[in-house]
This record gives C-alpha cells, structure tokens and sequence, in this order.
C-alpha cells in the first residue's frame, strides 16, 4: 500500500513532522507559499496541515484532487472554506482544545496590560523618562469583565478572571442557565453587557452572526472608560469606530492580538492612545504549540492510516472506542442506501433512517452518513461521508432520523425508507454475529442476503419453473450464479429474486431477464 503523502504548509512545532512519519505518512514540510505556488503542488498530496497563514480558497480545494483531510492545529478555521471543502469530500478537523489556555491566559495579560499600561509605561522608562505621575492605572478587582463568547477559552478566562476578584458577566447565545451556574457567571443579553462591562473580552469564532459583533453602534453603548480586549478574531471590532472611542477617550483603552487584516503590518490604530497589540500571539507558547501539533498529526494520520475521525468540522465524529462497533454499521448502512438508490426511481424528496434495538445505543450520525454517501452514489461518483449529507441538502432532500431501543425481530436493524412517487419504500438490515452485514427485507418483502459485487434483482410472479428460465439465460451468457436469495409476499403473487454472479450483467442480458415469461422487473446492481 502507498503511504498518504501530507503537507505541512504553516509552520509548525517539528513533533508534527515525527508523528506524521511515525504513524506510516510521507510528510513534507514546505512554508510560507504563495497561493500560486501551493495551487501547484497541493494536487499530491492525501493530507494539509495548516495554521493560520494558509488560506484554504475553492481555487485550492480545485486543485486539490487527492486532498482527504485538512487539520488545523489550531481552533478558529475561518481561513478554510469549510462547505467546499464539504462538497469536495475533503474532511476538516481542528484540534479545539490545544491553544486554549495558552489563548485565554494572553487575554488575561492583555487585561492585566492594560490596566496598569504596561507597555506604554515600559517603553517610556527604557526611553530614560521616568514618567511616574503619568501612568496611574486601575485595580481590576471589583470591576465587571463582560465575555462575548463563553466556549472553551471564555470559561477559563472567566474563572482566571474570577481568581483575581472581577465579577464575570457572559453574553452568549448557546450559553445555558445551568452551564452559567456552574461557571459562577451572569447570563446576560448584548446591549446589558455593553452597558455594565468596565472589561470586555472577545471569545466567539468569527461567523456571519459575530462579525462586526463591536461594531460602531455597539461601541457606542458601552460604558464610558471601558477596556476592551481581542484575543479571537480581527473582523469581530470595526477598527475605525474602536480608534474614534480611543481617540475620543470614551474607551479607555483597546489590546488587540488579532486585526481584519493579517499580517497587520500596518494600520490605522497603530500609535493611537492607549492602544496595544501583539501579533496573533494567542496561541504562541511553547506549551500550545506542542500540543496542537502533536494532536493535528494524530488526527490526519488516523484519518488516512485507519479512517478514524476525531474533531472532525464536517462530519460526525468517531471515536477509537466506537469505530470497531460502528464499522458493520457502516458498511450495511452504505449499502442499504445504495440499494434503495439504485432501485427506487425518481426524485426522492424524503429519507428516513431508523435504528432499532442495540443499533439504537449507537452514535447515529455515522451511520446516517454512510446511508446518504450510498445513497448519493445514484448522483455521483465521488461521494463520500462528508459531502453526502452536503449533497442532500443541495437537492432539497428531507433527512429524518428514528431511534427505536426496544428490539423487533431483529436483535438489531438499520431501516431506510425513502418517499418515491409511487409511495414509501423501505429496505432493512441486520448485523449476524454482531458483525456481518445482510439484508433482511426489501420493499416490504422478507429476504436475506449479502449486498455485494454484482447482483440482479427480479421482481415476478411467483409461478412454477421461472427459477430454470433465469439461471439458464444466465448460464447461456456466461454468467456464473454466485448466491441465491428468494422472497415473496403471498404464494402466487409477487415473488423477488437477488442473485449475487460473478462477472458484470451486460445491458443486453437485463433486457433478455425482463422479456422472461411471468417478470415484471430486472435492475442490475452494483455494491
Ligand atoms: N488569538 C489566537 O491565537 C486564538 C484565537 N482563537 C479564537 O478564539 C475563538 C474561540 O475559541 P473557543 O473558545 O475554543 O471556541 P468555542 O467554540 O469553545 O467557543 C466559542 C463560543 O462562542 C459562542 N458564540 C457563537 N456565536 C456567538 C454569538 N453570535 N454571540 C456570542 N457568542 C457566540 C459559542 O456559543 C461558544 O460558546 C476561536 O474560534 C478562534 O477564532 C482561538 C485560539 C487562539
Ligand atoms: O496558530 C496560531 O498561531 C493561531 C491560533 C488561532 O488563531 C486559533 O487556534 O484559532
């Protein structure tokens, strides 16, 4: 097998480049490309691993023709192209947990920095000025620290913020009462925190509904004199209205880590007073640095190695426990929705999946996943788990899912059922020995059979002496029967056939099994 060819393209703690080895990957470490020049070289390589100078654009993602996975050491991956990369297939993963101390201690110093202007105060006295009486500073204990955004790194820094005596206030939308408690903040709105915050720290990833979030209007509801930090993402401050608040004294003062624009080599805020910046230093400490590059070379490595997803952004995650469970799942999944999209005609507006029994205990969206990619196959070749659920989304396709714990005939079942023109259509499926996929029912008919290779499904009348008809036509066109698997509803009524053969079924042979006395309908399948 030839090993996964991976790019490290941003630079990165050299752990990254030992694991990628390590766990059978060929990595190469190429940094500080122009887009024209990775546009030239991305087209090799299984695996990117990136921070934040790459900006992964749907000229890359074009380009990218072998690209699978794409890892972020890192959290915020606004520099990726997240849905094309979806509907390319291209999994994307971040390491969400790695930085995050780093990041929230830096808002810390910034808060800390200025209070007491830390910076300015120090320039000024290694310029010899001794410049006591000018940098009087305030105490933070007592005063209120307003958070927009209260994740992984809000928390820790409301409870840094707590351990040094402020009262931490939290506007956060999907920030729930209890989690609120627990974190010993105030759930608040927008505009209450504008208005009480002496300190406001920013902690949102940067989204449509967080752009902009301090924007001029916004600045103007704050309270006078307040401080405000950006340890997140530059586009969530208009810098122009947070240079005319400094300016003007009503803020009094603005550390900035991240801008709109980065490299930040120049901007207007530089030299305006009480302003201090780093350059998107959140994450830069030894101790971040390690830990998202050993963690973004495990994840990808997994990924391409062993199929293993981890922190994955575009599709559900699959952990080392759960993966040998799911992996049947999958497999009778993907092939249940292959089934159901190579029989079923026209536009299927409605896809219901149900997991019954101990299907029921597992993580569903996997299997979910894997039900649309064999699905999609009707429409594409090069679908997968990722941009399967993408795609039906494109078509408009509604996606239920069921979850039904109390076992039915089958220990366990994994049930598709897609809305056609001519009524609900439903396939089901079991794992044998926990482990071995098969079909057990088809449109309504009880049935049991291995999905695989190349198969023919017959629908006729169940009538005496058609079982010769078809094996003989098949025998005089040089196909050998593999497996067997009769069905049928009724005695004399309607009667289904799956044959698994050995070679492909030519055209010409599927029309010869549909002139056959008594059928009604042929499909050759392909698994
Ligand atoms: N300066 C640096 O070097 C670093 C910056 N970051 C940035 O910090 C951001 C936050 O990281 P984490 O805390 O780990 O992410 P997280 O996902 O754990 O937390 C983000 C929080 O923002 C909240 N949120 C989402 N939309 C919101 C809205 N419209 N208004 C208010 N809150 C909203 C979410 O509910 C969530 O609680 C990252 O997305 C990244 O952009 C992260 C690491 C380093
Ligand atoms: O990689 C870096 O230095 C920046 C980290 C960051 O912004 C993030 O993890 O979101």
């Amino acid at each position: 097998m030839t090993k996964p060819k991976v790019l490290i393209s941003d630079k990165m703690d050299p752990n990254a480049a030992r694991i990628f080895e390590e766990r059978g990957c060929d990595v190469d470490v190429i940094t500080g490309q122009t887009p024209e020049e990775l546009l030239k070289i991305i087209g090799q390589y299984d695996g990117l691993a990136i921070r934040s100078s790459t900006t992964v654009t749907k000229e890359i993602l074009d380009a990218a023709t072998n690209l699978k996975v794409i890892g972020r050491a890192g959290i915020g991956v606004d520099n990726v192209d997240i849905p094309y990369a979806s509907s390319k297939g291209v999994v994307v993963m971040n390491t969400p947990f790695g930085n995050s101390i780093t990041t929230a201690e830096h808002a810390i110093a910034m808060i800390f920095a200025l209070a007491r202007q830390i910076p300015e105060a120090d320039a000024s006295t290694q310029a010899g000025k001794w410049e006591k009486s000018r940098f009087m500073g305030v105490e933070v204990t007592g005063k209120i620290l307003g958070l927009i955004g209260a994740g992984n790194i809000g928390s820790i820094v409301a409870s840094r913020a707590q351990g040094v005596r402020m009262k931490v206030i939290a506007y956060d939308p999907f920030l729930t009462e209890d989690r609120a408690i627990e974190l010993g903040i105030e759930k608040v709105d927008l505009d209450g925190l504008l208005a009480r915050a002496d300190f406001i720290s920013l902690h949102t990833p940067l989204t449509d509904q967080t752009r902009n979030i301090l924007s001029a209007e916004n600045l103007a509801k704050t309270k006078s004199g307040v401080r405000i930090v950006n340890c997140a993402r530059g586009g969530l401050i208009d810098e122009a209205a947070l240079k005319e608040g400094l300016e003007s004294g009503h803020i009094a003062g603005a550390a900035l880590d991240v801008f709109a624009k980065e490299p930040a080599k120049e901007s207007p805020l530089f030299g305006t007073p009480n302003f201090i910046c780093t350059p998107h230093l959140g994450a830069s400490t030894d101790e971040a640095q390690v830990n998202v590059a050993l963690q973004v070379a495990e994840q990808l490595s997994d990924y391409l190695v062993n199929g293993g997803v981890t922190n994955a952004l575009n599709m559900p995650s699959l952990s080392a426990e759960e993966a040998p469970k799911l992996r049947p799942y999958m497999e009778l999944a993907e092939n249940l929705g292959s089934l159901v999209g190579q029989l079923a005609h026209g536009n299927l507006p409605k896809i219901s999946i149900e997991v019954e029994g101990a299907a029921a205990q597992l993580n569903q969206k996997p299997i979910t996943a894997a039900v649309l990619a064999g699905l999609m196959r009707r429409y594409s070749d090069t679908v997968n788990m990722v941009n399967a659920p993408y795609l039906a989304r494109e078509r408009g396709m509604e996606v239920r899912e069921i979850r039904n714990e109390k076992e039915g005939i089958y220990h366990t079942l994994v049930r598709v059922t897609v809305a056609t023109t001519q009524g609900d259509r439903s396939v089901a499926g079991t794992l044998f020995g926990s482990a071995a996929p098969r079909l057990v029912e088809i449109f309504g008919v009880g049935i049991e059979a291995d999905l695989k290779g190349n198969m023919l499904y017959i629908v006729n009348e169940d009538a005496p002496g058609f079982i010769g008809r078809i094996g003989s036509l098949l025998g005089e066109n040089g196909i050998n029967i593999g497996t067997f698997h009769l069905g049928r509803r009724d005695a004399g009524g309607e009667a289904v056939l799956l044959l698994s053969v050995d070679q492909p079924i030519p055209q010409d042979v599927v029309a010869a099994a549909s002139a056959l006395e008594g059928v009604k309908t042929v499909t050759a399948l392909v698994f």
